[in-house]
């Protein structure tokens, strides 16, 4: 049983849903990702979305294309990714960890290595969003080689499309709420609870919503639909408003409170 499969069972268990946090690993600096990863469990994050900064990160709006531009100016790797997750782990995270990368990465580094050092790093899942459906198989086959899930994303356009996702889907299904790049929304797709639905009988697996949602009305309005809430853009413009704290030593505990009360919030 992955970590990831047995943190859903338990908050289903409990009626709950997973709230999921994405932050760019390394923005603004390495330590204060491992202090985020830390705080943001202790202030309710059930799963966690580690982001690999990229430099040309399509699917991502401005506020998570600064926070890779800062990650990368720390010449943050995937190698650094799976070296913080390590380090949460002995300082004793307990909270299951996403892998989120583009596919060009994973090829740079390559994917036999990349999920061995994911064993070892104890991530229990990866995203790859520009690997279509079409060109997974192989990455597939290594991810469950290694019981790790290869976690698929869906859209309210993938239409019949979503039956076959569905069906090579691993661990959970990423809903898309809404089309075009991740970043804070007021509103979402018209139809997106019917869209929820369509997932949700195309799948036993749990499936998760991203994309706009900024605010604990959000999350409440979807948990109930939802096994899992991500929330990235909203967190990550809190990093880049807290960066005068975190990027002094005096105040980076400050900041990274800051942080994890708006993670707070958004559980509540
Ligand atoms: O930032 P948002 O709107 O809250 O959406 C989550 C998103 O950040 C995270 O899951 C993610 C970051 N980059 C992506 C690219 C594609 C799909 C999803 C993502």
């Amino acid at each position: 049983m992955n970590r990831m499969d047995a943190a859903f069972e338990k908050l289903k268990s409990e009626g709950k849903s997973a709230l999921i946090p994405f932050i760019t690993v390394g923005d603004p600096h390495i330590d204060i990702t491992l202090e985020l990863l830390l705080g943001m469990e202790r202030s309710g994050a059930d799963i966690i979305e580690l982001g690999v900064p990229y430099s040309d990160p399509l699917a991502d709006g401005p506020v998570i294309e600064r926070a890779s531009a800062r990650a990368l100016q720390n010449h943050i790797t995937i190698r650094d990714s799976l070296q913080v997750a390590k380090k949460a782990r002995e300082r004793g995270a307990s909270i299951p960890y996403v892998l989120f990368t583009y596919y060009n990465p994973v090829l740079q580094y390559g994917a036999e290595k990349l999920f061995n050092e994911m064993v070892d790093s104890e991530i229990s899942g990866i995203i790859i969003p520009d690997l279509p459906l079409e060109e997974s198989t192989p990455i597939r086959e290594i991810a469950d080689r290694y019981s790790i899930h290869l976690v698929p994303l869906v859209a309210p356009t993938s239409k019949e499309r979503v039956k076959q996702i569905a069906q090579h889907a691993r661990g959970f299904i990423y809903c898309v709420s809404s089309l075009g790049v991740t970043g804070v929304r007021s509103s979402f797709a018209a139809n997106i609870e019917d869209f929820l639905d369509e997932v949700r009988t195309a799948s036993d697996l749990p499936i998760a919503i991203g994309f706009g949602i900024s605010n604990a009305e959000h999350v409440r309005r979807f948990s109930s639909q939802c096994d899992g809430v991500v929330v990235g853009s909203a967190i990550v413009r809190r990093i880049e408003e807290a960066l005068p704290l975190l990027q002094s030593p005096q105040t980076a505990q400050d900041g990274v409170l800051q942080i994890c009360k708006f993670v707070r919030e958004l559980k509540s």
